[in-house]
């Protein structure tokens, strides 16, 4: 079994306890990490205050590290892939895909440090200033504490980490407890890129410990947090006067429309719905369906379904693995049950070994039901028939969520107005609500968060506006 330290101040750290680390599939302990203490976490911030102040690189230095972080990543796919998929039960073929991304959010970021800069401000407009002259400047913030989910071990880890070091911060990371060596590798990579000694530190802990610890601690200038809105309001209300960027979960909408091209409505929404079992923030999870083309998509569906392949995550054709633990398995098909009990119908799957949940058809569902209104975060959508679209927005608009949502007509009024009224960060036409590439702004409205990322609006998020104002002789 393998064993893996903190990473503060340049240096693995072990410290007196340890976290167990399963093999999601096997359910078998896979790797031991060192478990951060008060002591650590206390030392990682104090790092991260100290490198600050003292490593200033250039936005070019900056550049060149993460342009090699970026290079390693691709240079080490197989085996990081093979980390995620064995810590997470990611299916391969999407471990590899995450990683693929995650060099792309890296060089995205490299590119972007070079592109930090303020504007003019024509103050010399105003009466008595005319001798004047100013202008901003992009100042970094400082520390950036990142807590990050289980279900994109590296890329959102990297969301984080590359647009904080681009605008010149020092981080401290706590990854998700159940996935974490991922992110240790990450620092690895860092550190081998020549990242100077303490503007990474990675601390490894639950949520209630290490990451309580961190919410309290005034020298953190900023929070970047991505997981569940329960955590993220409590976030919110302990986290005071600093910055704090949100980004929390979603029941994702999809509209098939009666003038869809419905082969294309049906086989994307076999592969959003599903992949990674569903514990993506942008799952398709609600899918409204024209009334006219119901029993035709329903089929096509179908069809798409039945060639996802089910099981063992290390095997590269498999579609689908098991959800994060059993538990979680057995919440959403309670979830399914109650929404049974109350006259939802199963029109495919439902069935549960484990924490493997077959992918899970819901009809018949009605707006109160946890499986409509909540985020499932499972393998599991439902179709609803809508012949109105104006009365199918208000009813999606019902939600208490907003991160991304999508739409299939071959209608352009119909799309627009759509994308208009949705309430959502993200809108696609024709296509899902889980499309996503890393150099795009993301983020939701609503119980979705606030705040967007994606590297250069991330950077604005991460960095200070200063005013310069010149007081001149002439
Ligand atoms: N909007 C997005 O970009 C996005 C992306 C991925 C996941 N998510 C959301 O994340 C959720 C699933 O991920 P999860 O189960 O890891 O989420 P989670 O909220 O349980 O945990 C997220 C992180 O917060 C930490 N944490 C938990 N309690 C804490 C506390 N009291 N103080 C400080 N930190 C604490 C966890 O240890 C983890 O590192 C879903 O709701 C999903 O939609 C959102
Ligand atoms: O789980 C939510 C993630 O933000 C999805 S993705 O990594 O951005 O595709």
């Amino acid at each position: 079994m393998q064993q893996f330290q903190l990473f503060i101040d340049g240096k693995w750290i072990d410290t007196n306890e340890t976290l167990d680390v399963l093999d999601k599939y096997s359910q078998e302990v896979y790797a031991r990490v060192a478990k951060a203490g008060e002591e650590s976490v206390d030392e990682a911030i104090t790092s991260a205050s100290k490198a600050f102040e003292r490593e200033k690189l250039s936005p070019f230095e900056r550049y060149q590290i993460l342009l090699k972080a970026s290079q390693l990543i691709s240079d080490q796919k197989e085996e990081l892939a093979m980390i995620i998929t064995r810590e997470a039960g990611k299916p391969l073929k999407q471990a590899r895909a995450e990683i693929d991304r995650s060099s792309q959010t890296f060089l995205v970021a490299a590119e972007e440090a070079k592109r930090i800069h303020g504007e003019g401000v024509p103050v010399e407009a105003a009466p008595g200033s005319e001798n004047r002259m100013a202008f901003t400047i992009k100042v970094p913030v400082g520390v950036v504490g990142a807590i990050s989910p289980f279900n994109f071990p590296l890329n959102l880890v990297s969301h984080k980490v590359a647009p904080a070091l681009a605008a010149g911060n020092a981080v401290v990371l706590k990854p998700a407890s159940k996935t974490p060596i991922t992110a240790l590798k990450l620092a690895e990579i860092l550190d081998q890129a020549g990242l100077p000694k303490g503007l990474l530190q990675v601390v490894v802990g639950s949520g209630s410990t290490v990451g309580n610890q961190m919410m309290k601690d005034q020298r953190i200038a900023l929070y970047s947090f991505t997981g569940s809105a329960k955590v993220g309001l409590k976030l919110k209300q302990e986290t005071g006067l600093n910055r704090l960027i949100l980004e929390l979960g979603n029941n994702s909408p999809v509209i098939v429309d009666k003038e869809a091209d419905v082969e294309l409505a049906a086989k994307t929404i076999a592969a959003q719905s599903f992949a990674f079992a569903g514990q993506v923030c942008i799952s398709v999870q609600r899918i409204y369906v024209h009334e006219e083309v119901q029993e035709i998509f329903l089929e096509k569906l179908k069809e798409y379904m039945a060639d996802l392949k089910i099981g063992d995550p290390t095997d590269p054709e498999t579609d689908v693995g098991p959800m994060i633990a059993e538990d979680e398995a057995e919440r959403a098909e309670e979830w399914i049950q109650e929404a049974v009990e109350k006259g939802a119908n199963i029109f495919i799957g439902g069935e549960r070994e484990g924490a493997l949940l077959k992918p899970t058809i819901l009809t018949d569902v009605k707006p109160e039901m946890r499986v409509v209104c909540e985020e499932i975060f499972a393998p599991v959508a439902s179709v609803i028939p809508f012949s109105d679209i104006k009365q199918c927005i208000t009813e999606m608009n019902q939600s208490d969520y907003g991160l991304q949502g999508g739409i299939f007509t071959q209608n352009i009024d119909t799309a627009y107005y759509a994308a208009k009224h949705v309430e959502v960060g993200g809108f696609m036409i024709n296509d899902g609500s889980q499309y996503r590439v890393d150099l795009m702004p993301y983020g939701g409205v609503k119980d979705s968060g606030n705040g967007k990322e994606g590297p250069k609006y991330s950077i604005e998020e991460m960095t200070e506006e200063r005013l310069i104002v010149m007081n001149l002789k002439v």
